[in-house]
């Protein structure tokens, strides 16, 4: 049975990002990242943190184990990382998942393709801006955006480009002018995501949300576009696990 490396398995809790915000939803968090983004707020899935909570799961135990801790009380399943992306043998665990009737979201950053991708009801991408300090290779994005150009139209794609500063804005909106025809989310960068001082935390994040609309209210040459705070941040702040 092949097995898939779990860092994380939590819920139910609410999608706190994009464009299923709100969504009651349990979570798959697998290990590892082809990137290392400088304000990754997951870097236990990669940076050798985490390395004892990562545990070899098949397919059927992931389910039992989502059933266990969120019993029937769900009919959504997030599968993010680390980058799931870099897991050709996720599809089993998308199967088993469909055959008992749940949707399926997934967050990746695009930067590799999988064809399991094709069976996703709301994949996420989200390319990195200039202050994560990594480079985002188009070739392989194009061909991930061209790709899912002929996926069946009930499954939704999206793109979230995270944003901390002018640069990571103008960033942001040249991956909007290069797909114009996906839906495009805007979200606030957490810069403090290891403090536990929530209230610091949440006034800080505010601020810069208000900052981030400001600018779009602004900007004459982004429409259409969807500008979101990491909503789990203004309920459990830091709080891994939710
Ligand atoms: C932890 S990542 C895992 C999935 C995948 N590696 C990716 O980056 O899309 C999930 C989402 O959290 C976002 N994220 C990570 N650190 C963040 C931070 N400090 N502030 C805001 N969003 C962050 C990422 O951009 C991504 O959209
Ligand atoms: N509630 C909640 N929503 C999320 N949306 C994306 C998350 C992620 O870390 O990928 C995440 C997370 O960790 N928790
Ligand atoms: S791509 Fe995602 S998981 Fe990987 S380092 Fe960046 S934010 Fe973290
Ligand atoms: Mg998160």
């Amino acid at each position: 049975m092949s097995k898939l490396p779990v860092m994380e398995i939590f819920g139910p809790t609410i999608q706190g990002e994009g464009m299923v915000i709100g969504q009651k939803t349990m979570f798959v968090r697998t290990a590892g990242c082809d990137y290392s983004c400088a304000w990754c707020d997951s870097a236990f899935t990669w940076d050798g943190t985490g390395k004892e909570d990562t545990v070899q799961m098949t397919a059927e135990e992931i389910l039992d184990e989502l059933k266990r801790i969120g019993g029937e009380g769900f009919s959504f399943v997030t599968i993010s990382g680390g980058n799931p992306a870099l897991l050709k043998n996720l599809d089993g665990l998308i199967a088993i998942l469909k055959d008992n009737g749940m949707k399926i979201g997934v967050e990746t950053q695009g930067s590799r393709w999988q064809d399991w991708f094709l069976d996703i009801d709301e994949l996420t991408i989200s390319p990195k801006p200039p202050s994560s300090r990594m480079n985002t290779d188009f070739e392989v994005l194009d061909r991930i955006i061209s790709n899912l150009a002929n996926r069946n139209p009930d499954n939704h794609v999206s793109l979230k480009v995270v944003v901390f500063d002018d640069e990571d804005y103008q960033y942001a909106k040249n991956i909007h002018f290069r797909y114009p025809d996906i839906p495009f989310y805007l979200q606030v960068g957490n810069d403090d995501s290891r403090t536990a001082n929530d209230q610091q935390l949440i006034s800080g994040l505010l601020k810069k949300y208000e900052e981030l609309i400001d600018k779009v209210i602004a900007d004459d040459e982004l429409r259409n576009v969807k500008v979101l705070p990491q909503l789990h941040t203004y309920i459990w702040g830091n709080k891994r696990g939710v």
